[in-house]
């Protein structure tokens, strides 16, 4: 494969980042003319859309690249926008900031300045800025990912969390453990017990689609051609791209606000494709309970049930369901899938699991929950792989509530706050070799995410997959549990390789703000006979 050598996760000569930083330099030096056309124009407009740079006490915003008038640094971070955000990490610091529009960013880039201001400082920065596109136009001011931090949030946070709850988690057991064998089974018949080269992905979605419409709606898809998966999969998709942390300009430019575009046409139609799917399915079930016909408890259900007492109309239930479908889908979904196109380059690695999982489970069942403990090297890959691919680079943006001023760098109110995730996975004093693949950075670290995410020293904390402070991702440990299930029986089922003639492109990714791999195909050897006899009674 081109991109992978020895175990090294290199760029290629005409990486995306000396792309995206050639692109920006070109783009600077030869926008001479743009500058003096668009200032003219805009001189005044900035003088009004901006927020002010200083607070009057000699404290400034942190240092940044100056962007272009009216647009900021957009330009730069159309692509691998990750990669641009690092290059600026290393000239301007840990704390930095960058104009979008009218907006202001500050990037953060180091653990100890992101826990001192999302965690330690959570009663400025635990907010959502009421984006155009994503929380005005396809949540209509509802749903718990893009609520600002207000009685709403708190409210469906706290319907969110008694459905992820260890509790709750405990209790859904038997449907991550069905999915996760249904994963397996499907992914050994396809591949003809090894004979046929398998694109693991429609897989991957659809194990984490049913998972959440289990936990959401109480009912299962039967395979990958049942037409809620492609829906499902678009949606969360589309979302994803519609409303990354810089995926459009009309959020950032009051302007584009107030004439068509084809944004304004996609969040709307996405807003209906929400309702009308997930509200459908919510409808449905409250018209059977009003029946008196027994549903499976569900967090629908739930929320039919405390309507009343909780003063949850249609459109919150319907954008609550969402945010679970879009939070919990492409995202776990997405680490198997970077597994899958992973792992194959590494068989040394594979091999060694694999003598972990025969040693302390052997080959007459499968790996469960409670094995994790006990099996480090497999515990450690999956962490591995989510500092290496973490879906989100740059996580959901919070908002300062409060001017704010940190080691005399001013963060006006309003200032929306990124973690910068790629730098700081990338971070050579916290991983040492970042660039390689290595499971046995984490041979010590036995700790779940959701634990790690409480470690006092936030050099410690395994990565940042899940964001920070009050607003971290309250699915944690559904998706800890899942992963862990999927990807241990993978292993334990399972050589996989590469196809010969086939490479596997791990630096272009799907998607503007969650990232799945670009479409390819493995091979899936079924270590011994054991792994046709076990799954025979298994459904898909
Ligand atoms: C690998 C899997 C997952 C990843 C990488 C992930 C990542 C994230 C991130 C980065 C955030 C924003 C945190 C912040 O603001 O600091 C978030 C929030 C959220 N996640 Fe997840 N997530 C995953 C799985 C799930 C699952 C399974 C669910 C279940 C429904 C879920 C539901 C949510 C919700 C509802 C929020 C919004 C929380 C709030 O704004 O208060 N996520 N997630």
């Amino acid at each position: 494969m081109d991109l992978i050598s020895n175990n090294t996760y290199a760029f290629p000569s005409s990486s995306p980042l000396e792309i995206a930083v050639k692109a920006g330099s070109l783009f600077e030096a030869s926008s001479t003319a743009i500058w003096t056309i668009s200032a003219l124009a805009s001189v005044s407009l900035f003088a009004w859309f901006r927020a002010p740079w200083n607070d009057g006490k000699g404290h400034s915003i942190p240092k940044g690249p100056r962007g272009l008038p009216i647009v900021g640094s957009f330009y730069a971070l159309t692509r691998f926008p990750e990669l641009t955000l690092d290059f600026w990490a290393k000239k301007f610091g840990d704390l930095y900031s960058i104009w979008l529009g009218n907006q202001l960013f500050v990037i953060v880039s180091d653990p100890n300045v992101a826990k001192d201001l999302m965690v330690t400082n959570g009663n400025v920065f635990s907010s959502r800025k009421e984006m155009y596109i994503k929380s005005q136009t396809v949540f209509a001011g509802r749903g718990i990912t893009a609520t600002p931090y207000n009685d709403r949030w708190r409210k469906h946070r706290r319907i969110a969390t008694t459905w992820l709850s260890q509790r709750a988690v405990d209790t859904y057991s038997p449907t991550l453990d069905r999915e996760s064998l249904s994963l397996v089974k499907a992914l050994f018949e396809e591949s003809k017990g090894g004979l046929v080269p398998v694109n693991p992905q429609p897989h991957a979605g659809r194990c984490s689609l049913n998972n959440m419409t289990t936990i959401t709606f109480g009912f299962r898809t039967d395979s990958i051609e049942h037409p809620l998966v492609a829906q499902a999969l678009k949606l969360s998709r589309e979302f994803m791209n519609c409303t990354g942390p810089m995926s459009n300009l009309v959020d950032f430019v009051p302007l584009l606000q107030r004439i068509p575009t084809p944004m304004h046409q996609r969040g709307k139609k996405l807003h209906k494709g929400l309702v009308d799917t997930y509200g459908g399915f919510i409808q449905d079930i409250e018209r059977r309970m009003k029946s008196g016909e027994q549903v499976t408890d569900c967090l629908a259900k739930t929320m039919v049930e405390v309507r009343k007492k909780e003063s949850l109309d249609d459109l919150d239930m319907a954008i609550l369901a969402s945010a679970f479908m879009i939070g919990g889908v492409e995202t776990t979904a997405a680490i198997m899938q970077w597994f899958s196109a992973l792992i194959p380059a590494y068989p040394e690695i594979q091999k060694k699991a694999q003598e972990e999982l025969d040693r302390v489970v052997g080959r007459g069942r499968l790996p469960d929950v409670d094995d994790e403990k006990n099996l480090p090297y497999c515990h450690a890959i999956i962490k591995e792989v989510e500092r290496v691919h973490n879906p989100f680079w740059l996580g959901t943006p919070h908002v300062a509530t409060d001017d704010f001023v940190y080691k005399g760098q001013y963060i006006p109110k309003d200032t929306v706050v990124v973690l910068n995730t790629w730098t700081m996975h990338n971070d050579s004093t916290r991983h040492s070799n970042p660039e390689k693949f290595n499971p046995d950075r984490y041979i010590n670290d036995p700790l779940t995410s959701a634990d790690s995410a409480n470690v006092a020293n936030p050099m410690e904390r395994d990565h940042w997959m899940f964001g920070a402070g009050r607003r971290i991702c309250p699915g944690m440990l559904v998706a800890e549990r899942e992963i862990w299930l999927t990807i241990s029986r993978m292993l334990w089922a399972f050589d996989m390789y590469e196809i010969p003639g086939e490479p596997i492109d791990l630096k272009e990714y799907d998607g503007l703000s969650g990232r799945s791999p670009v479409p390819f195909r493995i091979g899936l050897k079924p270590r011994h006979d054991n792994v046709a006899k076990l799954l025979e009674k298994v459904d898909i």
